[in-house]
């Protein structure tokens, strides 16, 4: 298109120049016939031409076409606010501040302390439309929480940049003015939504909506006063299940790290054998990270080609993650990521798979005794809020398989990631960074069959980067020999 219109510009300069040139000599511009006959043709038909040229419409046309076949592989609306929520997930999360991520840094603001949660190889910065439609998308939730310090970043960046109007923006300076002054006047501060609403009219000062909002709040203000300073503090809009919330987000923002547990003694590492055959000429490297909840982590679990193999035969088949409600599956904000099931029938490797999980664990992992193999893959911003991964209801869809309910977790870390996604384990107070190749195992039932509630766990959002794992959950039936039960509610 580019090129298409720069040879159109290049063609009508041509003409431009030429008739310029055959009326320098004005004095007898009809002396000679040719000229003569030439500018008569010029003004009956040359011209004509040239403003009824196609060409122009043909560029755009060809622009527009090329545009509608790509259109439905595009990213819909949704994900546009998908993307704006998960910024601000990560905003409340690692307690990132806006006016930083705008800058393209990542630091985490606690009072006075500043710490970088991720150094960039390059900044990268956000424009004033960008930070509009984050704020937009939250202020269209009514959540002027978070669409406070977004817009106040996108009005900040236009005013630095006004009069540089660009195509590609879908807002102005006036459009960020108009939505903070409402948001700030939803949450009770007139005052700001006065003096942004003054500021708009300096720009627009026919639009008699928001000359009618600054009579309104001057009226507001002269009646009680006190609104000037009122400086209401906003409160984040809370998730009801997440009762959790500070210590999960606490968890996350150590990014893994558990300097304390090289004191304990009990908490060691080991070349695991599990007495078996298979891994006798290589033993796993064990390390224990948590004795109650029991989790322990084997390192190089699988190798970078198995993983490799593993996300690709998982990637045709990827599917929003559901969550199971009830009887039902369903997609849910506090699980984002994207998943898919493999059989074993699929390729060998998952075969390979199975027999080193059985070996190491010591437990029966064909079907119905485990399920499939489930890849996930959490893009940025993806996560999983704290949750059990054994069923906690009777009518739970995990029951279909009547093999009992999810007695153990083998997770297998596909990727590493440069920032976030840990996984946190809530009442253990512990959370374990992403470890590429190692694998994760814990028991979710007591001996008793009961859920043990301290293995309340969570994917922490992941900062930057794409993170991949991969879950076999080992079922109850099929163990009785293998972990016997007990009626000791505490073993
Ligand atoms: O991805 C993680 O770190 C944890 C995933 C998880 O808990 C799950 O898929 O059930
Ligand atoms: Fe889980």
């Amino acid at each position: 298109y580019l090129r298409g219109e720069e040879a159109r510009l290049r063609d009508l300069t041509r003409f431009y120049h030429k008739v310029l040139s055959l009326h320098e000599d004005s004095a007898t511009p009809v002396s000679n016939p040719l000229l003569a006959f030439t500018l008569i043709k010029r003004l009956q038909s040359d011209w004509k031409n040239v403003v009824h040229s196609l060409e122009a419409s043909e560029n755009i046309r060809a622009l527009k076409d090329g545009y509608e076949r790509v259109e439905q592989d595009l990213p819909a609306f949704e994900d546009l606010e998908g993307a704006a929520r998960a910024l601000m997930r990560l905003q409340d999360v690692y307690m990132l501040n806006v006016k930083g991520l705008a800058r393209g840094v990542f630091q985490r603001v606690t009072g006075s302390a500043v710490t970088d949660l991720y150094s960039p190889r390059r900044l990268f910065s956000l424009t004033g439309d960008d930070c509009f439609q984050v704020g937009k998308v939250a202020y269209d939730m009514g959540d002027y929480y978070h669409a406070i310090p977004w817009l106040e970043e996108a009005v900040s960046l236009f005013r630095g940049s006004y009069g540089e109007w660009k195509t590609e923006d879908e807002a102005s300076l006036e459009d960020a003015l108009d939505h903070l002054a409402f948001a700030y006047f939803q949450a009770g501060n007139v005052l700001c939504a006065l003096n942004l609403s003054r500021e708009f009219l300096l720009y627009s000062p026919d639009n008699k909506r928001v000359a009618r909002n600054v009579l309104k709040y001057e009226k507001l203000l002269a009646e009680s006063p006190n609104q000037a300073v009122a400086e209401t503090v906003m409160q984040r809009p809370n998730v009801p299940h997440l009762q959790t919330r500070d210590t999960y987000e606490g968890l996350c923002q150590t990014l893994g790290s558990q300097p304390t547990h090289y004191r304990i003694p009990s908490l060691y590492c080991s070349y695991e054998t599990s007495s078996s055959p298979y891994l006798l000429l290589q033993p796993v490297r064990k390390e224990v990270i948590h004795l109650e909840p029991y989790v322990v982590l084997y390192h190089d679990f699988v190798s970078d080609a198995e993983a490799q193999t593993i996300r690709g035969l998982a990637e045709p088949w990827l599917q929003r993650s559901v969550v199971a409600s009830g009887e039902k599956q369903l997609p849910v904000e506090y699980r984002i990521s994207k998943s898919a099931w493999l059989k074993d029938t699929v390729d060998p490797v998952l075969v390979t798979l199975d027999h080193r999980i059985a070996a190491l664990t010591g437990l029966d992992v064909q079907p119905p005794y485990a399920e499939y193999l489930q890849v996930v893959n959490y893009g940025i911003g993806g996560h999983y809020e704290p949750h059990f991964d054994h069923a906690t209801s009777p009518s739970s869809p995990l029951y279909r398989m009547n093999s009992g309910n999810r007695v153990a977790t083998f997770m297998i870390y596909l990727s590493s990631v440069e920032a976030g996604g840990a996984t946190a384990f809530i009442y253990g107070n512990f959370s374990v960074p992403v470890v590429k190749n190692a694998a994760l195992f814990w028991w979710n039932l007591h001996r008793s069959g009961e859920g043990d509630g301290d293995t309340l766990h969570a994917a922490c959002p992941v900062l930057v980067g794409d993170k991949w794992v991969a879950n076999k959950w080992i079922h109850e039936y099929g163990q009785e020999f293998r972990r016997p039960c007990s009626s000791r509610p505490e073993d």
